[in-house]
Order: structure tokens, then sequence, then C-alpha cells
């Protein structure tokens, strides 16, 4: 079955800025992806193009898959690669790749009337992820509030996929009786993370309360990971917070600091972008998930520099930083063979698209991280409960 047809059209995204959806036909029916986009993006990521020269790129993208197998993803992602002709697709955009690459693999599972997640993981899908979800923020996703980017959540003690969310809904919920209680004014940031006037070390203070008593409640255990995002406190020679300045060296001890004093389960980008070295110093210091985001990008040859270095135990993948679908596998699939963890994730700009909650499960990702509210969040963790019960209703049916 052949690829017919390709169209593009321009939607919006959660911040209210365009974006492409990408519609792949067969005879059989279609698929369709939108891209997000990111604020903090690292700079070795696909570069995103201008939503508006839609009608250029769908001329080329349609051209060059129009009569390929819509079940040969592989000849898919290399055509997107071989009709850009650049690294980091600043010709046909990332955005206007991904799209087509994960619109195809829809149109494919729709052909054989199976769920993307199986489609792409087979009997081997039948384990969620746990919700990463994002409670405070600040950084490049809420002016003024914290310099840490995202303060996370883990329910490491629920059962089920909803379970986890719920007791991830229940603290989200509590910040704001906290933030009320202490007149704290706090609004919502591009991820639906609570965004105050308040230091990191409050923020710390103020979630673990909040997990304190959600966890009385509910006797689930939560963990708390950050994503640092630190090359947004980069200035050239030292992390830069609202209120300290640290040295390369300095950093790495604060943030092994930080990992013992809140018993942090997950932690990203506790470094900058390029520095392999310090992400290698700090991941043999501690016993934490240390994962790189800007360090990695979702690139094959970044994650063997990592590798080489032992920079990181867990990779982040974002299918939009590399731009195909078999390029995201291929990042997962070399991540797992030295046995780091996967963490799939959203971006701040987000949409409807639930796709990230079925790679998630295909690939056995441990975590997924998304925001814990808004509907281009709950769009996700939604399909994810939706998911957990085909697999219970699969698993009740397939002996092994
Ligand atoms: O840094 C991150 O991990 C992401 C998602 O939370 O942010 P952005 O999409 O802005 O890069
Ligand atoms: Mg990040």
């Amino acid at each position: 079955m052949i690829i017919e047809d390709v169209q593009y059209r321009i939607v919006f995204d959660s911040r209210g800025n365009p974006t492409v959806e990408c519609e792949v036909f067969t005879e059989a029916g279609s698929g369709s992806a939108i891209a997000p986009s990111g604020a903090s993006t690292g700079s070795e990521e696909a570069v995103a193009v201008d939503p508006f020269r839609i009608e250029e790129i769908e001329e080329k993208v349609s051209r060059a898959l129009i009569g390929i197998s819509i079940f040969d993803q592989r000849e898919i992602d290399r055509t997107l690669r071989d009709e850009d002709g650049t690294d980091n697709f600043s010709n046909i955009g990332g955005n206007f790749a991904i799209t087509a690459s994960i619109a195809s693999a829809k149109a494919a599972a729709n052909a054989l009337g199976i769920p993307l997640f199986q489609y792409l993981g087979g009997v081997a899908a039948e384990v969620l992820p746990y919700p990463l979800g994002n409670v405070i923020g600040g950084g490049a996703h809420a002016a003024g509030s914290t310099s840490i980017q995202e303060f996370l959540i883990i329910p490491v003690g629920a059962e089920s996929f909803f379970e986890s969310q719920f007791v991830n809904t229940r603290v989200h919920a509590e910040l704001k009786k906290i933030f009320r209680e202490k007149n704290i004014f706090a609004a919502k940031g591009d991820e639906g993370a609570w965004a105050a006037q308040i230091t990191d070390e409050q923020a710390f203070e103020i979630l673990q309360t909040a997990i304190d008593r959600v966890e009385n409640e509910y006797g689930v255990d939560v963990r708390i990971g950050v994503d640092v995002a630190a090359t947004e406190l980069w200035d050239g020679s030292h992390y830069v917070y609202k209120d300290k300045k640290l040295s390369p060296e300095e950093q790495v001890s604060y943030i092994a600091e930080l990992i013992d004093r809140y018993n942090l389960l997950y932690v990203e980008d506790p470094l900058h972008e390029n520095d392999f070295e310090g992400f290698a110093e700090l991941t043999k210091q501690v016993k934490t998930m240390v994962c790189g985001d800007d360090l990695l990008v979702t690139n094959v040859r970044r994650i063997e520099r990592a590798i080489e270095y032992g920079s990181v135990n867990t990779v982040l993948i974002k299918p939009n930083q590399i731009g195909t679908l078999s390029e995201t596998v291929d990042a997962i699939r070399l991540a797992k063979s030295r046995n780091w963890d996967v963490v799939v994730s959203h971006r701040s700009g987000e949409s409807e698209d639930s796709a990230l909650a079925h790679i998630g499960v295909a690939f056995n990702a441990t975590l997924i991280k998304t925001g814990v509210v808004g509907g281009e969040r709950i769009s996700k963790l939604n399909e994810l409960i939706r998911i957990e019960e085909m697999i219970d209703a699969i698993m009740a049916e397939i002996r092994w």
C-alpha cells in the first residue's frame, strides 16, 4: 500500500503560535500529526522553519513521498532526509519532516486497523511509563519565576497509570492551596506548572509540603525531579541564578547537594549543552537518573559522545529534535543498549496530538514528561489511560 498524497495545513499550538499539521493519505485512509515547539531549544536540534512556507514545502515533500510503501518507515524517513539535504533539516524544516514521518506511521497503523503503539512496539508494548509531571516552573517557560525551569514529580508508588496521573493532579492542586495559604501569587507557565516569584529553595520546600500532604492522604510515594535547563542559565563562564552565580565546579556540587537534600530521583540538563565532561562528573557522584536533553537532542551522534564520556544514564527523547521517527527509534535503541533509562517528552508548545503517548509505550519508556494539566498535556495523559485499558484487554486474550 503506497502513499497517495501528503497535505499540510497551518494550525495553532498551546502558546497560540502557528504550527504545521501533516496528513498522509493511502487508499485505506490517512494519518495525521501536529508539530510541537520548544522555548528552551538545544542549539543542535533540528530547525523548525516558518509554517507559512507551507506551499513550497508541501510540494517538495509530497513529490518525494508519493509512491513509497506506507509500511516502509525507514524509506519514508530516508527520503525526507534526502529531500532536505542538510544535517539539521534547515531546508524543509524539522517541523515539516517530523509531522510527515509520524503521520505516515499513523496512516500505516490505521491501514492495519491497530493503534499506533502496537504498530510501533508489537507485543512488547505492554508496560506504561510513569508520568513525570511538571508542577512548578520558571526559566524560559515563565519569566520572573524560579531559575530552575521545571520542578517535576514522579508517583513511584502508583499501581496503574490512572493512579499515577491522579496522584500528580492532587499534588498540582495541593500546590495551589499552599500558594494561597502563604499569600503567594501564582500563575501558570507554558506547561501548566505553577509560576511564582519564589526562589528555587522555596519551590523545593513548598513542593515537599504538597507531596507530604498527598502521600499522607493517598498512601502513594511521590519523588521529586528537576529540569535545570542549565544552558539557559549559562553565561559562558558561570551559571547565573536569581540569587547566586556558580562556577561549573560549584554547579556540580550544588546539584549533587540538591539531589541529596531533596532525594531527587531525576535531574535533567544540570549543566550546559556542551559540557559532556561536567555531566560525567555528576553522573559518577550520584545514584539518581541524570538525563540529557539539550545535551543529546535525540541525536545518535551526541548520544555516542555521551557514552564515550559516561555523561548520563538517561536520555530524553523528543522526536521533533531529530526530525524523523526512524532516527528517534535509533536514539532510543542506542540508549537502551547501554541500559540507560528512556524518557519521552513533550515540548513547551504542544497540541492535542497524542502520538507521544504511543511512542512512550511502544519503546518501553520509563517515564513520559508532560505537564499535569492543560488540554494539550491531558491529551497525552488521557490517551495513556485508554492505552492502559487496551493493553489490559489484549493481555486478557493473548497467551504466551
Ligand atoms: O526543556 C524541556 O525539557 C522542554 C519541555 O519541558 O522545554 P522546551 O520544549 O521549551 O524545550
Ligand atoms: Mg529539558
